[in-house]
């Protein structure tokens, strides 16, 4: 479990984030809604130890961050829990697809290649569904094949969090469900605590177990999708009128009420 103690995060000399103050259980996945620019990515690479804190403290196992200064020491033991993949997948460098994910092995590689981190990067590979591309040049990649293999290389590292910041932006329908299947079956056999940044209404509904509402910075609400969405939250948030209904297993859809001459 993850413990956020009213977390406050400043850009710019700006307070962004402010008032977060929740636990994150493992083995489940929790999925940060809210609109553009109101802090969603802010959170995550705080969380990672990228962006320092301006209030509160985090706390996973015996290892925590506060506000104020933190040895390079303490982050790089804190960041050894963490696997993050970033909003913007876009990769400038000269690497196939199966060197980036071996990459994920980084901090336990010598400059031999093992067998085993091969096969192991493989079985990653074969698990996105893109195998078939490991010998490709990754700028060659489309914006959907490098976010599966960008998402390849954080299962390589095996970590106890797991940050994803809408790792489903360039995928077709097929390979969000096929990543977000992963994401589920893996959060849930290894007991990571995963949380994903997502647009998707639906989808976030779809999977998360805990649903984090953020807007303005703060946490408008969280809990199980189906306790939690109705349309006056999506309403307040996002400044939309929606309908939700229910699928066959009772999980919200959000239908936006769109006006018939708009
Ligand atoms: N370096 C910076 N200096 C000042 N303000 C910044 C800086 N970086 C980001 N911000 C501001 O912080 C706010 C939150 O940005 P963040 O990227 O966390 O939003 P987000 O919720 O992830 O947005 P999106 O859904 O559009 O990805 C935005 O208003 C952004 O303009």
């Amino acid at each position: 479990m993850i413990r956020l103690e009213n977390i406050a995060i400043e850009r710019g000399g700006q307070r962004i984030v402010s008032g977060i103050d929740t636990s994150l259980e493992a083995g489940k996945i929790h999925a940060v809604i809210g609109p553009n620019g109101t802090g969603k990515t802010t959170l995550l690479r705080a969380l990672f130890g990228d962006l320092p804190l301006a209030e509160g403290r985090l706390t996973l196992g015996g290892n925590s961050l506060s506000a104020g200064r933190t040895s390079a020491r303490t982050l790089k033991s804190w960041r050894e829990s963490f696997a993050y993949m970033p909003q913007d997948t876009a990769a400038d460098i000269a690497l196939t697809v199966l060197e980036v994910v071996v990459l994920g092995r980084l901090g336990r590689l010598s400059l031999h290649i093992d067998d085993e981190t091969l096969d192991m990067a493989m079985t990653r590979l074969s698990q996105a569904g893109i195998d078939h591309l490991a010998g490709r040049d990754i700028a060659s990649l489309s914006g959907g094949q490098r976010q599966m293999a960008l998402f390849s290389q954080v299962l390589m590292r095996a970590p106890k969090v797991m940050l994803l910041d809408e790792p489903v932006s360039a995928l077709d329908l097929k390979h969000q469900i096929a990543l977000l299947d992963l994401v589920r079956r893996e959060t849930r056999a290894n007991g990571w605590v995963t949380m994903v940044v997502l647009h998707d209404l639906n989808l976030a509904c779809q999977y998360a177990d805990n649903l984090l509402v953020i807007a303005e910075g703060t946490m408008k609400a969280s809990g199980h999708p189906q306790s939690i969405v109705t349309p006056s939250l999506i309403a307040h948030t996002y400044g939309v009128d929606v309908e939700v209904l229910r699928d066959r297993r009772g999980q919200p859809v959000i239908q936006p009420l769109v006006a018939e001459n708009a």
